[in-house]
């Protein structure tokens, strides 16, 4: 019963790694390195570097281990890079994620459990928004996750064939016991950049936008740390095992953060007092975004551990601090 993970060398797929090993499960990670690190998949899970768009490879792996569920996190991330390569994203993202489902249908594999994000949600109506809200995505990256959510459903209509999409809002944090962490060189991602700072690998970070209309005017998040959300993965799974349908879920606190408290916080959990420059607005951000969570809560009995902003900037300042030492990824 063997599980397919894409993108196991990523940020995510790593500490999903972690917690599938950790529950006495067999992995084989599928990963084309882009982004991802070999150093990353621990020796006890297979690594198959390669594409997950190539069918005749998927296939090989689901046949020679025997897998029944495919955890899928491989794809293209950043929202800015997705504005100005929005075909790029589509290709990654939708038409790979197409490819990997046609292969998972006549694999008769039985559970699927899908990296979506907030972003497809675009700018909410209402705060926190809900699964049932309009998805009106405002960046490809966006709606290149929306596409594969569509034919998600579509495919559970038409086949046997069951899957969760989950949600996830902005993911930040490393591993608690200090294993993986976010480790991309050149990383977008707020707090992995105020860390990067705090240490002095940046000379300065920029805060991008503080005309929003929010209370301080910069953009309000809702930081969700990796390993609650791997959890999230294995509740999925074990609902899915269980012959649960096919579910959509949100996955965050439903507590938001803006740009100026986030940076506040890892100054605080630094004690570095780092330059930060006020910049005009990022393409493709929305004010503000914060789940509501009650539904994974109440369907998948989810519980978040380290749901505290301190607690993320903490680990995450450990990890950079770790990266630096044996500069793993430079
Ligand atoms: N990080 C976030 O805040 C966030 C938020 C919402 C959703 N997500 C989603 O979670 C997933 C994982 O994100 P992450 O932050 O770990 O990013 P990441 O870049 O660290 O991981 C993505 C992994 O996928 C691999 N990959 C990319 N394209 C591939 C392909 N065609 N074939 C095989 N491997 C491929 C990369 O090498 C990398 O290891 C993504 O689907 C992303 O859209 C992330
Ligand atoms: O150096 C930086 C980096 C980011 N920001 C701001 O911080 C906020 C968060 O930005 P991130 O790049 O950390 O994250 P995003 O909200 O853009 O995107 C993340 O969350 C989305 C859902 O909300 C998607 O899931 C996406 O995959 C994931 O990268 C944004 O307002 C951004 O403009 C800065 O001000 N300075």
């Amino acid at each position: 019963m063997t599980i397919l993970v894409t993108g196991g060398a990523g940020y995510i797929g790593s500490h999903m790694v972690l917690e599938l090993l950790d529950s006495g499960e067999s992995v084989v990670v599928l990963d084309n390195l882009s982004t991802g690190f070999r150093w990353a998949v621990p020796p006890n899970a297979t690594l198959v570097v390669g594409d997950i768009g190539d069918q005749e490879l998927v296939r090989s792996i689901v046949r020679k281990h025997g897998v029944k569920s495919i955890i899928h996190f491989a794809g293209s991330i950043i929202v800015p890079e997705s504005v100005v390569d929005p075909l790029g994203y589509y290709h990654n993202n939708t038409v790979k994620s197409r490819a990997l489902m046609e292969v998972a249908v006549e694999m008769g594999i039985e559970n699927f459990i899908f990296s979506s994000t907030a972003a497809v949600y675009g700018m909410p109506k209402e705060i926190p928004v809900r699964e049932d809200a309009a998805l009106a995505p405002m960046s490809p990256y966006g709606s290149s996750k929306l596409m594969t959510e569509i034919m998600l459903a579509d495919t559970a209509r038409a086949h046997n064939f069951r899957y969760v999409a989950l949600r996830y809002f902005n993911v930040a944090g490393a591993d608690p016991k200090g294993r993986s962490g976010q480790s991309t060189p050149q990383a977008t991602h707020l707090i992995k950049v105020a860390c990067e700072t705090a240490l002095g690998k940046r000379s300065h970070m920029e805060v991008f936008g503080t005309d929003y209309p929010t209370a301080d005017g910069t953009c309000i998040r809702d930081y969700i740390h990796v390993t609650d959300l791997v959890r999230a993965h294995m509740a999925a799974l074990r609902h899915l095992r269980a012959g649960g349908q096919s579910e959509v879920f949100n996955c965050g606190y439903s507590k938001g953060f803006s740009v100026l408290q986030v940076i506040e916080a890892v100054k605080r959990s630094s004690g570095a007092d780092f330059e930060v420059r006020l910049s005009p607005r990022r393409a493709g951000d929305p004010a503000a975004i914060v789940a509501a969570s009650d539904k994974i809560r109440m369907h998948l009995g989810w519980r978040p551990e380290f749901d505290s902003l301190e607690t993320i900037t903490v680990q995450a300042l450990a990890w950079e601090a770790h990266l630096q030492q044996f500069k793993h990824a430079s």
